[in-house]
């Protein structure tokens, strides 16, 4: 039966009963770039009960290193980026640890995506190749699909990430769906989220992005790394050595926040303030708590 958190006592609970908060980020700490009421002081709450903070989002279109300037520009601070996990980043560890892809034999992982992707690729060796990138090479008028034959490198490429990309086009589409056609190609997408929470509504997410792709090339992802893929969740448990039963999954979607906590036999915590509604959480056997908003947890322990 899921609760609604509303006194004292049930935070104060909360506050004997885990050690380790798992946070999702889009829709629970910020939407957008405006922060979330009472998170700040939520923060700083957690951190005087000496509680370990792990920042647990699908957003791959921003680095680790990112998320702590964005964090640090909300006034949250003391947060090291081995707090941090997006699937940006757990996208690059599949890659490099699962898929052990090459870094050495001189091609390519080309992205459909932000800077977060290619940035956490880079900085674990890999080369990667960006629409942005041609359009550094072509002049504008080049980089249409009449010209689709010399924008594409198949003999340079090695494997295609499909993230999330505010700036998605056909063309971008179109290139990534040519390296697709070739089965031999992974096909990585970062996470399956299909909305995605920003102001006061929802945009396409990342899944619809990769929905576009999958149509199109007729494939499958040979892997999806964002929650609720349990090797994200493995990698957080034994990194932190964390135990389960002390661990809070705080997240604002249920099928990938809650069910990342379900599946691992964390309890869990759903947020009103993103895409889901209080009517689906009292329907949902996979919520343990749910509240209004993060900053709940300190309104509520005074
Ligand atoms: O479309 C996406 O990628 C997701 O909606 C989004 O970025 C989710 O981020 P999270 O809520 O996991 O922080
Ligand atoms: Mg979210």
């Amino acid at each position: 039966m899921t609760v609604k958190l509303t006194t004292k006592e049930q935070i104060n609970s909360l506050l004997d009963k885990y050690d380790t908060f798992l946070f999702d980020c889009d829709g629970v700490v910020w939407i957008g770039n405006e922060l979330l009421p009472s998170v700040k002081e939520t923060m700083e709450l957690l951190q005087q009960h000496d509680k370990k903070l792990i920042f647990v989002s699908n957003n791959s279109t921003k680095s680790r290193n990112d998320y702590i300037h964005k964090l640090n520009n909300f006034g949250i601070f003391n947060i090291n980026v081995d707090q941090i996990v997006n699937s940006a980043y757990s996208t690059a560890t599949y890659i490099e640890k699962v898929l052990k892809l090459s870094k050495t034999d001189g091609k390519k992982i080309w992205v459909l995506g932000q800077s977060g992707i290619t940035d956490e690729l880079n900085n674990k060796g890999y080369q990667t190749m960006t629409f942005d990138d041609l359009t550094k090479k072509f002049p504008h008028d080049e980089l249409t699909m009449d010209n689709i034959d010399n924008l594409i490198f198949k003999d340079e490429i090695n494997c295609v990430v499909v993230g999330l990309d505010f700036n998605t086009n056909y063309l971008k589409v179109g290139i990534t769906m040519q390296y697709l056609l070739d089965n031999n190609i992974p096909f990585i997408a970062t996470n399956i989220d299909s909305t995605f929470p920003f102001k006061n509504t929802k945009l396409p997410g990342a899944g619809s992005i990769v929905e576009i792709v999958k149509f199109a090339s007729n494939r499958e992802p040979n892997a999806i790394c964002g929650k609720p893929n349990n090797g994200m969740m493995d990698s957080i448990l034994i990194s932190n050595n964390l135990q389960k039963d002390k661990t809070l999954m705080i997240g604002d979607r249920i099928n990938t926040d809650m069910k990342f906590g379900f599946n691992n036999q964390i309890d869990t915590l759903l947020v009103l303030t993103g895409i889901e509604t209080e009517e689906r959480a009292l329907n949902e056997k996979i919520i343990t708590y749910y509240t209004n908003k993060l900053g709940d947890i300190y309104d509520l322990s005074k």
